[in-house]
């Protein structure tokens, strides 16, 4: 008798590891790696992964089980997508069979036979006008699903209004009886590319022009070769994507495009969507089931080349990947903060190793990781040094608010924020029939709420942090739980009045509709775009220049291409500064210059004010330089003395329990684990902590955290599988979760 043939197979279950089986005759030869199969597991049966063959384990004969029964004909997973999903298993420290799972749509993430996605017939809704007109004022749903349209290019499949705008489906058959749009019917096929070419500039400028030739012979090429798109802000950077896609299109390739937030960058997709019409799948976080079934198999089949998506599309399955691209690869979003803790733009370079495909990571404010890749020559410069049309950068003052008092005497609640200077700019630029937008990263109306005779600060019950006054509910709120209650008139200890401290975006939308009363303002935050649906139509009648003011959060600061805001004003500069995290001087220049980037980007110039208490801060000061090189070089050097990424390696043990002693002594004793086993100091490997986390305290539990540093992953993975081994013997009620590469330290 033969040897049986062995497979090597991912289970989908929480559990470590490959997992060997034999393979029965009829289906010896038969398997591609990828293929869904079903195996007996434990008592039952599960899914299973087919990865490719094995070689007999190691030690006493064990009895194989034998794989039971293929699920599909051809693999759901293509080649280069599982060794990304080993590699995510290996180095997040996640059971394979689960990131498999994760990856995939739940229609093939179950032990079931592969259906094929209905409906092969796409109904697309189209806008039969130019814009939205003026007779439906009155309706809102039906202009929110008009504009919806028009912003996404003119054209977008039902199932995707309906998901961005609620009843959309209804309210597309009344603007069609109306002749503002039209349904269509339309089979999705291989090859198909609406003539919609929209928009597409004749003239690259120079810089578009050599980063497009550097581009198109590494796609020639066919080999992986990462680049850094280094662009200011309004320099066109996605001209060069879409140029890009286009010369992988020709040669038969297919383009994965990663974006930070799909609701917030509508004219992305619109210009991608315009430019290659059904090529296009765009991939939100909320599709539909059905729907993230369809996408799938048309991206596996090849029938759509072209992806744009978020975080999760890097495990798109686009058939013969030539390019991926990351739009503001800086952006925290790409970070996944729960179960496999990924970070997408690491996994796309991987991937782009693992097909041979190029891969672009574009930003205005790249990320100190990548520019330190670039330092090393492992990722290629691209650079636009210049704005599309050599519009000018804004210019950027500062408003020294130590000098430029916005209020006088008291601090109560009614203190101003907008200084004189402010001001004047803003009733100038309105005058003149321009766009203002305004900037400040906190949301609410104060953020302390303070007793002014024992000082006491109004904190969450459940969390460690302070709840924030939201004065249009009429109540206080914790950011991080969503507990909401009444304002409390007098302190809850010693019934002292109480201040209302720290500004948040409400306050100052309230201030402005007060100081200039004639102006037309919205504000732009995660209160106010309380669905996709208000987010796209507030977008949409600020870019229709229906409002002067645009006051808002981090959103604001996205890519957003307004050409009629000539006027930005950043509230105060300082209040990411101060947060417990390695980052925050990164983050925050990040965020101040792109939102400033939002200035000027249309024939007029534009003009940034920067408030702030501290203008020697070194984000501060660089920002209003224009000196993004300054700031990393400094910031850079910064990291290397302390030994942070992107000169180490990290990795995050964190805890949350019920039980405060508990999650301290669980803590402890995995700190102590830890240290025991610590290499020599040689190794260069350092313990920070055990100790309590920055916010101690979300949702009634306790957190603690510590952090490993050393030289390469390598050096920390020993040390984590310890950490792995022992959980075994932690109690349920305490959760322990290792995240590699951490984001955020809070
Ligand atoms: N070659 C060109 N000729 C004319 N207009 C162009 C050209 N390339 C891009 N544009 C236009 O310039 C504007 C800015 O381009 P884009 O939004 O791609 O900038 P960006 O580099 O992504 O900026 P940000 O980083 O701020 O998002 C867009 O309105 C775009 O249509
Ligand atoms: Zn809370």
């Amino acid at each position: 008798m033969s040897a049986p043939v062995l497979a090597s197979i991912a289970v989908g279950r929480p559990v470590r590891g490959e997992f060997t089986y034999t393979l029965p005759e009829e289906l010896a030869g038969r398997l591609e790696p990828g293929q869904r199969v079903l195996v007996p597991f434990g008592r039952g049966t599960a899914l299973g992964f087919y990865l490719g063959p094995a070689s007999p384990p190691p030690g006493e004969k064990v009895r194989l089980k034998a794989v039971q029964r293929v699920l599909e004909d051809s693999p759901s997973l293509p080649k280069d997508l599982i060794a990304l999903l080993r590699f995510a298993a290996v180095h997040y420290r996640y059971p394979l069979g689960e990131v498999i799972r994760g990856a995939l749509p739940p229609g093939l993430s179950k032990a079931v036979e592969e259906k094929e996605a209905k409906p092969d017939v796409q109904h697309f809704a189209v806008a039969l006008v130019n814009e939205v007109p003026p007779e439906l004022s009155r309706a809102p749903a039906q202009s929110a699903a008009l504009a919806y349209l028009l912003a996404v290019g003119g054209r977008a499949p039902l199932e995707e209004v309906a998901h961005a705008i609620p009843g959309a489906r209804e309210t597309l058959k009344k603007l069609a009886t109306r002749g503002f749009a039209k349904l269509e019917e339309k089979t999705v096929e291989a090859g198909v590319k609406e003539g919609l070419i929209q928009g597409r500039p004749d003239h690259l400028t120079p810089e578009q022009a050599a980063a497009g030739v550097e581009l198109r012979a590494a796609l020639d090429a066919g080999a992986f070769q990462p680049f850094l798109l280094h662009g200011v802000t309004g320099s066109g950077k996605t001209e060069v994507y879409l140029r890009a896609a286009e010369h992988a299109l020709t040669l038969g390739k297919g383009t994965l495009i990663l974006v930070p937030e799909i609701a917030l960058t509508p004219q992305l997709v619109g210009r991608f969507r315009s430019r290659f019409g059904s090529e296009v799948a765009v991939l939100h976080s909320a599709l539909k089931d059905r729907e993230r079934l369809f996408h799938w198999q048309a991206l596996r089949r090849g029938d759509v080349k072209i992806a744009v998506g978020v975080r999760s599309a890097v495990f798109a399955p686009v058939n013969n990947l030539g390019l991926i691209v990351v739009d503001e690869e800086h952006d925290p979003s790409f970070k996944q903060e729960e179960k496999l803790r990924y970070q997408a733009r690491d996994l796309a370079v991987v991937r782009g190793k693992q097909a041979s495909a190029v891969v672009v990571l574009g930003s205005a404010t790249p990320a100190l990781e990548t520019l330190e890749n670039v330092n090393r020559g492992r990722y290629r410069l691209l650079e636009l040094k210049r704005r599309v049309d050599d519009r000018p950068m804004p210019s950027i003052e500062m408003v020294d608010l130590r000098l430029e008092r916005p209020r006088e005497g008291v601090v109560t609640e009614e203190a101003p924020i907008l200084s004189p200077p402010l001001l004047a700019a803003m009733e100038e630029t309105i005058g003149r029939g321009q766009q203002v937008i305004l900037f400040l990263n906190r949301r609410g109306h104060s953020t302390v709420l303070l007793c002014e005779v024992c000082g006491l600060s109004l904190k969450c019950s459940e969390c460690d942090v302070c709840l924030t006054h939201h004065r249009s509910q009429s109540r206080v709120v914790c950011h991080y739980c969503g507990l909401a209650m009444p304002v409390p008139e007098q302190c809850l200890e010693c019934t002292g009045p109480m201040l209302k401290l720290g500004i948040g975006t409400e306050r100052v939308e309230a201030e402005v509709l007060e100081r200039i009363p004639t102006a037309r303002v919205a504000r732009l935050d995660r209160d106010s775009a309380t669905s996709a649906e208000r987010l796209t139509e507030m977008l949409a009648s600020f870019a229709r220049r229906e409002l002067d003011v645009l006051v808002g959060t981090q959103m604001v600061a996205k890519g957003h291409d307004f050409p009629g805001v000539t006027l930005v004003c950043v509230v105060m500069a300082d209040t990411s500064l101060s947060i417990p995290d390695f980052r925050a001087a990164e983050r925050t220049f990040h965020l101040l210059t792109q939102v400033a980037g939002r200035a000027g980007r249309g024939k007029d110039p534009g003009r940034v004010l920067v408030q702030t208490y501290n203008p020697d801060a070194e984000p501060v000061r660089r920002v209003l330089a224009h000196d993004f090189s300054g700031f990393s070089t400094q910031e850079l050097e910064w990291r290397k003395a302390l030994a942070y990424p992107p000169y180490s390696r990290m990795a995050a043990v964190r805890l949350e329990g019920e039980h405060p002693e508990q999650t301290a002594s669980v803590a402890r004793s995995l700190g102590n684990l830890v240290s025991r086993n610590m290499p020599p100091a040689s190794a260069g490997v350092r313990l920070l902590g055990p100790a309590l986390a920055p916010i101690s305290r979300i949702r009634g539990k306790t957190r603690w955290q510590f952090l490993l540093k050393g030289p390469t992953h390598t050096a920390l993975a020993p040390l984590l599988a310890r950490v792995e081994a022992a959980l075994a013997e932690v109690p349920s009620t305490v959760k322990v979760v290792i995240d590699v590469d951490p984001g955020a330290m809070l």
